[in-house]
């Protein structure tokens, strides 16, 4: 194994592409769009395994991915930071499995809580989104991977064209258009809205917010608020009356967001599946390797995955 043949540049493709390029590999990445115009560039975003299966593979990734960004925290121009920040739930018994990779946590007094709910408050790493995958690209360029511009129509074209000895298929939502082996992925859509920072810092997630899913993440120049989570839902233009149902559950939840400008909107469709894929597709004429599904948590697992790939490749020869 040598050459490498990646499909895709969001966050999922260059993450592997890097853990690729370190290990010896040329890397040569395929995509129709940069990662800011994909589903990438709609995240906040902040760890945490949101909208995946949180099988023992998923805690693992999001340990690992954990470590690096608190790494990756340490230098301001990765658009990397370690925020403090609060997780609502709801439910009467919540999933805390996702603590287990975080050093800093604790149960939130009931009396600061919203009616009914239980938080935890904890340090995660918060990714600028457009800082970080600025970041990201720079460095995989500087490992020696070329991006290509081209859109894929099938693995036998990338077979006769670049005579790759692996492929790795990390196309988000269309990946399994590509395997066509695959009718297990769906999108989430997630509407956001950004406004104007009155200098907040904390980040807060309300699960199960009876009006629908409410995040308010702040950032060096915005605030992302969220949100929905609408499986099945291919509509990618934001929606006036739900950003106006956005507006004011945030509201509710971080009173100081009241009279923020908007700065801008967008809508995401993450690329979700009953569980993430990470393996050696069987029936191939060459190694070809599955690198997706990651819904709402493709941040949140990226460099733990990317690893996976890695040594399901195995060194270069
Ligand atoms: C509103 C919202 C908020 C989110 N918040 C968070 C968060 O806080 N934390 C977190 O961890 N995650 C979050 N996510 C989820 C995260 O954004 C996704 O899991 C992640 O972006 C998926 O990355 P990806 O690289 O798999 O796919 P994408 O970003 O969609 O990239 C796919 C790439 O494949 C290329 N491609 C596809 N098909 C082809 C083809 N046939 N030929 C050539 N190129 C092709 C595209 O051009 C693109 O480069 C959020 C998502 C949304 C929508």
């Amino acid at each position: 194994m040598g050459r490498v043949t990646v499909v895709g540049a969001g966050v999922i493709g260059l993450s592997v592409a890097h853990e690729l390029a370190a290990a010896g590999h040329t890397v040569r990445i395929l995509a129709d769009r940069e990662a800011a115009a994909s589903t990438s560039g709609m995240a906040a975003a902040i760890w945490f395994p949101h909208d995946v299966k949180r099988s023992a593979q998923v805690l693992d990734a999001s340990a690992v991915t954990y470590q690096r960004f608190q790494r990756l925290a340490e230098d301001p121009d990765t658009g990397v930071a370690m925020r403090a920040g609060t997780v609502l739930s709801r439910r009467p018994d919540p999933d805390l499995s996702w603590t287990r990779a975080v050093p800093h946590y604790e149960p939130l007094d009931p009396a600061r809580v919203p009616g009914g709910a239980t938080g935890v408050r904890c340090v995660v790493p918060l990714i600028q989104t457009d800082v970080y995958l600025t970041w990201l690209r720079t460095a995989v360029l500087a490992l020696g991977v070329e991006i290509r511009t081209a859109e894929v129509r099938s693995l036998a074209e990338v077979q006769g064209s670049e005579k790759p000895d692996a492929i790795v298929v990390a196309a988000g939502l269309r990946s399994a258009a590509l395997l066509g082996d695959d009718d297990e992925v769906y999108p989430i859509r997630g509407q956001v809205v950004r406004l104007a920072n009155p200098g907040l810092t904390d980040w807060i997630t309300d699960q199960d917010n009876p009006g629908g899913l409410t995040y308010v993440v702040p950032r060096r120049h915005d605030v992302v608020c969220g949100g929905t989570g609408e499986a099945g839902s291919w509509d990618d233009q934001p929606d006036p009356e739900t950003e106006a149902a956005i507006l004011r559950r945030v509201r509710a939840l971080v009173p100081e967001l009241a009279g923020q400008p908007v700065l801008s909107r967008g809508v995401g469709l993450r690329p979700a599946r009953s569980s993430v894929r990470v393996e050696a597709v069987p029936g191939q004429a060459l190694p070809v390797i599955a690198c997706y599904g990651h819904g709402g948590a493709g941040f949140t697992l990226s460099w733990g995955d990317a690893a996976r790939v890695t040594t399901l490749i195995g060194p270069p020869t």
